[in-house]
């Protein structure tokens, strides 16, 4: 008959007042949770973005990179969100209608119009880097060359971006961005562990760039960066007309020259560097059309270029493009540059890339390359036609020149050996972003590289958030214990309720 009183007063839950506590303790530490996930998850990743066009001598090509709106000075934040090929030349080619250069843009900045959401157009910077075919029109023509720019600057400013300016940059520059932007993307600038060299080869200039420890004999090839906190001194080198298409030129221009034929009509030039049974009519203009090919002869007499597909004279013939002669430092590359020792692994991008890929030759030492390329050489024309329908036939034909380019720079112009050609890796990406100088500009003129390392929050948000949890939770079950204990009934008071 007692039971029933004595279990009511020994659970000390059935208290309302208990109840009432424990329900406000822990409904307080769930909304506790829920502010802080709130307060610091933004509701939706928000994404900033910039544009950079690169305006190459072959052609121009629009990135738009992204990156969260909140974590913009954390390195490997940016990445490239989309590419796209401006259709035909370069713009240095619109300089006898330089009205057609903005307009060439149109396709590709459209896209980028219905790319970016409307809300970001306004704050989106876009910049416009000519290379070095605006370098050479400039050199040739500097008002053709101010109107080219002039059309793309009034083009572009009739978007809703921020407009940044268009420019011809300099060769240190797009060695030096290009080295940024692949030391970036492989996060090499917050681990102070070795940076990776950077090998660009456009069609009217090439760049090496890498970071040495020698002295550095010439102010022009040295370049100081504060990155993160940590000192780099980087030598670089641009070496104007001698991307493959200029180097295509001069090789051309040498061997004519060497015929020591009349330059009139229909005269044959024999050329190593072409697949047997290849035979095009061409006329001098192609070839000296120029500021990097001397004795300019521009007529337009034709020439019949025929191929002999012979590796070996082809090496001979690509080497004679460059000048050994005088060195008036330690040491050099090739025309008296200086160049200290290659040093460390290097990431080789652009048309590195592009022919070395094409002729399966980015994983073989370089004995195996050189065989393998001498094999390619060989090969008729019309089988290499056969072989590959769907590629354009300029690259095509030229491939085989352009491979012998390719070695013949990296082992007789930078003096990599048999022994370090495995540091040189052919690249066309890192993550989903290309290889190029594109994004190491974008970083550095919108300040994403900060000299010292950010401030960054103790804990990362995923342990901060897992932190709080634990905590609340271990103060729930503190405080159901305390309750527990405190609350118990002692001997006396049950007997004196019993
Ligand atoms: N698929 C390809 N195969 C071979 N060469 C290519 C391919 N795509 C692009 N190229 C070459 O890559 C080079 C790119 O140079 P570009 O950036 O336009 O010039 P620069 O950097 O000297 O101003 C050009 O010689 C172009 O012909
Ligand atoms: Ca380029």
């Amino acid at each position: 008959m007692d039971v029933q009183p004595e279990m009511k007063t020994k659970n000390p839950w059935h208290r309302p007042w208990i109840i009432c506590i424990s329900v406000f303790f822990v409904a307080g530490i769930i909304a506790m949770v829920v502010v802080a996930v709130v307060q610091n998850k933004p509701l939706h990743q928000k994404y900033k973005y910039g544009i950079v066009l690169d305006a190459g001598s072959s052609h121009t090509s629009l990135y738009i990179y992204q990156w969260p709106a909140e974590k913009e000075n954390n390195t490997g934040m940016v990445q490239q969100k989309l590419a796209c090929n401006v259709k035909g030349k370069g713009i240095s080619s619109y300089s006898p209608e330089p009205k057609k250069a903005g307009e060439s843009l149109k396709e590709c900045m459209d896209k980028a119009r219905d790319t970016i959401p409307n809300h970001r157009h306004h704050e989106t910077p876009v910049y416009l880097g000519a290379t070095a075919g605006m370098r050479l029109l400039k050199m040739e023509n500097d008002t053709a060359s101010e109107k080219v720019l002039e059309s793309v600057e009034q083009f572009l400013q009739t978007y809703p971006f921020s407009y940044q300016g268009a420019r011809i940059i300099t060769g240190q520059e797009e060695g030096a961005f290009g080295w940024i932007t692949v030391n970036y993307l492989n996060d090499y600038l917050r681990k102070a562990s070795g940076t990776l060299g950077a090998l660009d080869l456009g069609g009217a200039s090439t760049q090496i760039t890498f970071v040495s420890g020698q002295n550095l004999e010439s102010p022009d090839n040295s370049i100081d960066f504060r990155l993160y906190g940590n000192d780099y001194q980087l030598y670089t080198h641009s070496f104007l007309c001698y991307g493959k298409d200029q180097v295509l030129k001069l090789s051309l221009a040498n061997e004519i020259q060497s015929t020591n034929q009349q330059l009139t009509d229909n005269i044959t030039l024999q050329d190593p560097c072409f697949h047997k049974g290849y035979k095009a009519t061409k006329t001098f203009e192609d070839v000296f059309n120029s500021p990097c090919v001397r004795g300019l002869r521009l007529t337009q007499n034709k020439f019949v270029h025929v191929g002999l597909g012979d590796g070996e004279a082809c090496h001979a013939a690509v080497r004679k493009v460059f000048n050994d002669s005088r060195c008036t430092h330690s040491t050099c590359s090739f025309n008296g540059v200086f160049q200290p020792p290659v040093e460390g692994k290097f990431g080789a991008f652009s048309a590195f890339y592009f022919v070395m890929n094409f002729l399966n030759l980015t994983s073989y030492p370089l004995d195996v390359a050189k065989e393998q390329l001498a094999r390619y050489c060989a090969t008729p024309w019309n089988t290499i036609i056969q072989n590959h329908p769907n590629v354009k036939e300029k690259y095509l034909s030229e491939y085989c020149f352009s491979g012998t380019y390719i070695l013949t720079l990296l082992e007789d112009g930078y003096n990599f050996t048999s022994k370090n050609w495995k540091d040189i890796e052919f690249i066309k990406q890192i993550g989903d972003s290309d290889a190029g100088w594109t994004l190491g500009y974008m970083l550095n003129l919108t300040n994403m590289i900060p000299a010292e390392v950010p401030d960054t929050p103790p804990l990362p948000y995923g342990g901060y958030v897992t932190l709080m949890v634990l905590l609340s939770l271990m103060i729930l079950v503190l405080g159901l214990l305390a309750c527990k204990v405190f609350r118990r009934p002692t001997g006396s008071t049950q007997k004196e309720i019993i």
